[in-house]
């Protein structure tokens, strides 16, 4: 059997090859599905020995949040861990310091942020270099990647982590496409464009469908703009994963102020200097920001309500999750529930299970 490493270099070939025009865009797209297979094939946990397979370091969640520290070696990611939390990862100049997954606990805002200290990647990671796949497991796992960079180091640096992550699925800072597909079992394909598709057409996406054999199925493209690869994506959307992600820039005692200004304008980016202890709290800040959790705070009948210890919800729960987090039966016997503050139309709302709690909402659970 040829190495699937070695399928991908050529269908990669093949694509770089390929000049980009209406022509070929229809043999690209078959590529480009074939490539997104064969990448899903190389992460699949494989019997055997030596195989590194996918699976991740052997660290189990606990906290609000899981935050994975990813980025080459030595820009300072244990330095980082060790500022923000009690864990001390050791931190030398010399690469791959770091070879397992070291967990820190941050406190903010009364969660507790789980910090995944991770062994540094190199290019070549999504195909198994290093402790690449196993890093990039974690990294899946996290509710917010923090990509750790060097600001004195080239600025590819950070397009191509970002293309090892996206080679395994990881979408950074992306909402999964607005496509609707659905298998079936028979009627053949139905594929419809909710308004004039810009970048794709039928017949592109029936060459792929057919490709992955899928010749039963309901499509509805919502978006104008999506493109073969969302497409692709939506497909292969039980191997994809949309993680938000912080490009924290270190090292910043080192480089201009000019540079340093240009680098802090970047989308999604914050700079600092673990050395000098300079923006590390406001990168804390921006991890808080990041990860969208809600306070709430509960009340007892006829009590004032509980200020000192604040419930940690994701952003977008309802007051089932509420009860999720307070204790695993206590939907079962659940009443209603009072809610005062920003949700609440009037306070206090009596409100049911589907109602959605906003952040610093009191909140009272009436069993029954
Ligand atoms: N100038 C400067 N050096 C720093 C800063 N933060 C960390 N370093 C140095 O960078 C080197 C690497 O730091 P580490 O924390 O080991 O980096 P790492 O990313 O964990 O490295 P690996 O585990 O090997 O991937 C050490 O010598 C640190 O002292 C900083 O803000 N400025
Ligand atoms: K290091
Ligand atoms: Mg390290």
């Amino acid at each position: 059997m040829v190495n699937i490493t070695e399928k991908i270099k050529e269908i990669e070939d093949e694509m770089r090859r390929t000049q980009k025009n209406k022509a070929t865009e229809y043999h690209l797209g078959l590529l480009k599905g074939k490539l997104a297979r064969l990448r899903a094939q190389l992460l699949e946990p494989v019997g055997g020995a030596g195989s590194g397979g996918g699976a991740g370091f052997d660290v189990s969640k606990s906290g609000d949040a899981r935050v994975a520290l990813v980025g080459f070696p030595s820009v300072g990611k244990s330095t980082f861990l060790s500022k923000i939390t009690k864990t001390k990862s050791e931190a030398a100049s010399y690469s791959f310091t770091t070879l397992t997954a070291i967990p820190g606990v941050l406190e903010y805002g009364g969660a507790e942020i789980q910090i995944l200290d991770l062994p540094g990647i190199i290019e070549g990671a999504s195909e198994g270099k290093g402790r690449g796949r196993q890093v990039i497991s974690a990294a899946k796992t996290s509710d917010l990647v923090l990509m750790i960079l060097d600001a004195t180091k080239r600025a590819e640096q950070r397009a191509l982590l970002e293309a090892e992550l996206d080679a395994v699925g990881i979408r950074l800072n992306k909402e999964p496409p607005n496509i609707y597909l659905k298998v079936k079992k028979a009627g053949g394909m139905k594929i419809t464009f909710q308004t004039p598709p810009k970048y794709l057409d039928e017949k592109m996406l029936y060459n792929v469908l057919r490709d992955y054999k899928i010749l039963n199925c309901e499509v509805l493209v919502r978006d104008e703009h999506a493109t073969i690869d969302d497409f692709i994506d939506v497909i292969m959307k039980d191997h994809r994963k949309y993680i938000r992600c912080l490009y924290v820039y270190n090292k910043i005692d080192s480089v201009s102020l000019e540079f340093l200004d240009q680098l802090a304008r970047e989308p999604h980016t914050a700079v600092m200097s673990c050395e000098l202890d300079l923006g590390v709290q406001e990168v804390v800040e921006r991890i808080w920001k990041e990860l969208r959790l809600m306070r709430l705070y509960t009340k007892r009948k006829g009590e004032v309500p509980d200020f000192s210890e604040a419930l940690i919800v994701r952003r977008d729960s309802s007051i089932e999750d509420v009860c999720d987090q307070i204790h695993r039966t206590l939907k079962d016997t659940f009443k209603y529930a009072m809610v005062w503050g920003a949700s609440a139309r009037h306070v206090p709302q009596r409100v049911g299970l589907s109602h959605m709690v906003a952040d610093e909402d009191v909140v009272s659970i009436v069993a029954k």
